[in-house]
């Protein structure tokens, strides 16, 4: 790079002026805010995607334009590493620093300031993959996008209208291209399709079909791209309806619908009347998430949600290392403290796998599997995937299997590899590995449901004036600071059987959240809004104290 590119810089910076009265920060999912306002900041993220792809030397970085379950006027950008994992968090804060340069010459100085600290050959073309969800201001944020990368003579592949985790897979594919070994796919949609579609159908092969799958796509990204799936797979085996698939209509992104809306509401979207016996599914706005449900006899509504997904998994997981005959092969679950006590119970005491917590945010859950062999992880709210790490491959390789029952699970870890999107929780991905599980098992929703029941849960915001003085350790499930909180916490706790609560600032929104459990219903909530009242009364509760606080 020349003296004259960053003339370029400056230049095509003067085109996306930063908004004065608006401070950004890149958090937990990227950069997230009202859609109008991100343009010089996504215009300064195409900037940092160059000298990230310089810093690892011409390997392709991934951005990601999108804002996931949030409502429609909201955008978002996040940038993908070269093995389609998020984005190093050493550089979140070089994100920051960009994105709140007041001036075109302060966006020159500060990219002058990463290059010099993080040594980068600039000499380097850089290369970067990007995509968008299906927002009405993705439009004009791409093409700010597409000025940072022209001014800095990007080699750039635009990827179109994909799902979130879509464009992870597209990067990770791109970078492992040459390697005969690690090699991960075709880094085009049609290859995405076709790898998850055979793994899927090598498993699945033989066995009954399953009834439809009704999918609630959140009016989002996944409506187009799942249809694009069922084409390519074109099998009974994978028979499925979408709902919520209107992504030309304005207003109907995430409204009313889709996982996040599914799993906070604990009910399905309100367009939506359930069939007893009958399947369904929701993605979010980018389809990195997804939860299942269904209505009993009685027209009750229950919910699969993350924890469900991942017990599920560890134990098919479990079962066929076991059937492999592989020793030492260990299968272990990343939860966060948000996971039901009872999932954590059931993988304790009746699965008797490890189990760790992390704190809130992907990125620490999928640090967490990457240390066991294979590794299922998963929040909640339905994101996450599972991992096989590098010993694991090994065993697998290694296995001699002494049967054709241990040839056939070895071979069946093999193919439940490939159907996995390893470098992100992906929706379409995890909804295959359900639908496999749940077709080889011959199970319904209901009967995948029962290993156990959920402990009642609720899961509040408390709107506080500063969120910062909350300071937590112990995977984010005790507070250090304000001093005296907790063992205001503790106290409450103590009164309910069974009772569980902890406080955390939330990594994207301006509020603090609040979790409890407790043995009933009513204890759930007596907890969960005893604890939101003292946390309102005694750390600076914002406007009106919010009637249903104790
Ligand atoms: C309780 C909860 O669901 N928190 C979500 C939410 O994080 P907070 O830091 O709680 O705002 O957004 C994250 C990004 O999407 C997601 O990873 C996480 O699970
Ligand atoms: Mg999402």
């Amino acid at each position: 790079m020349t003296t004259s590119a960053f003339t370029k810089v400056a230049e095509y910076s003067g085109k996306h002026p930063k908004p004065a009265d608006i401070t950004f920060a890149y958090g937990t999912a990227g950069f997230r805010t009202i859609g109008e306002t991100l343009e010089s900041t996504v215009f300064r993220v195409g900037l940092l995607a160059a000298l990230r792809s310089q810093s690892k030397q011409g390997q392709t970085i991934g951005v990601m334009i999108t804002a996931s379950h949030n409502e429609e006027r909201d955008n978002g950008v996040k940038l993908v590493d070269p093995m389609g994992e998020m984005l190093q968090q050493s550089w979140e804060g070089y994100c920051t620093s960009m994105a709140n340069a007041a001036t075109d010459d302060d966006v020159v100085a500060v990219l002058s300031s990463i290059i010099e600290s993080e040594g980068i050959d600039v000499s380097i073309r850089p290369k970067v993959a990007y995509a968008r969800d299906t927002r009405p201001s993705s439009p004009l944020l791409q093409a700010a996008l597409e000025d940072g990368l022209a001014a800095l003579d990007v080699e750039a592949i635009n990827y179109g209208i994909v799902t979130t985790p879509q464009l992870h897979y597209f990067v990770r594919c791109i970078n492992t291209a040459d390697s005969a070994a690690a090699a991960y796919g075709e880094p085009t949609e049609a290859g995405y399709n076709k790898k998850y579609g055979a793994a899927f159908l090598r498993l699945v092969e033989g066995k009954p079909h399953p009834s439809k799958l009704y999918i609630d796509a959140a009016n989002g990204v996944g409506a187009p791209q799942v249809r694009k799936l069922a084409e390519a797979i074109n099998s009974p085996y994978f028979n499925i309806e979408v709902c919520n698939g209107d992504t030309e209509s304005l207003g109907k992104l995430n409204m009313g619908c889709g996982a996040d809306y599914v799993k906070t509401n604990q009910r399905q979207p309100a367009s939506m009347t359930l069939t007893p016996g009958d399947r369904y599914c929701s993605f979010d706005g980018d389809a990195d998430r997804i939860v299942y449900y269904y209505a009993d006899e009685h027209g009750s509504f229950h919910l699969l949600d993350g924890d469900k997904i991942s017990t599920l998994a560890a134990t098919y997981l479990r079962d066929l290392v076991s059937a492999a005959g592989i020793e030492d092969l260990q299968v272990g679950v990343v939860q966060t403290a948000y996971a039901n006590g009872s999932s954590t119970s059931y993988i304790k005491d009746t699965l008797k796998l490890p189990t760790v917590f992390a704190k809130t945010g992907v990125k620490h859950l999928h640090h967490e599997a990457e240390k066991m062999h294979i590794g299922v992880y998963f929040e909640a709210n339905g994101h996450g995937t599972v991992l096989f790490n590098a010993g694991a491959i090994a065993k697998l390789r290694e296995a001699k299997p002494q049967s054709p029952a241990q040839a056939d699970a070895v071979e069946r870890l093999w193919a439940l590899r490939d159907l996995i999107n390893e470098s992100v929780g992906d929706a379409m991905s995890d909804m295959l590995l359900v639908e496999t599980i749940l077709i080889c098992k011959g199970w319904t929703l209901a009967q995948w449901d029962e290993a156990y029941t959920d402990m009642p849960s609720r899961l509040l915001k408390v709107v506080v004036n500063d969120r910062t003085i909350f300071k937590t350790t112990n995977a984010e499930q005790t507070l250090t600071a304000p001093k005296g909180l907790q063992d205001v916490v503790d106290a409450l706790v103590a009164k309910f059987p069974r009772g569980r609560s902890f406080v955390r600032p939330s990594g994207t929104e301006d509020a603090v959240r609040v979790y409890a459990e407790a043995a009933t219903r009513s204890d759930c909530d007596q907890l969960a809004y005893s604890v939101a009242g003292a946390v309102f009364d005694k750390a600076g509760g914002r406007g009106e104290r919010p009637a249903e606080f104790i």
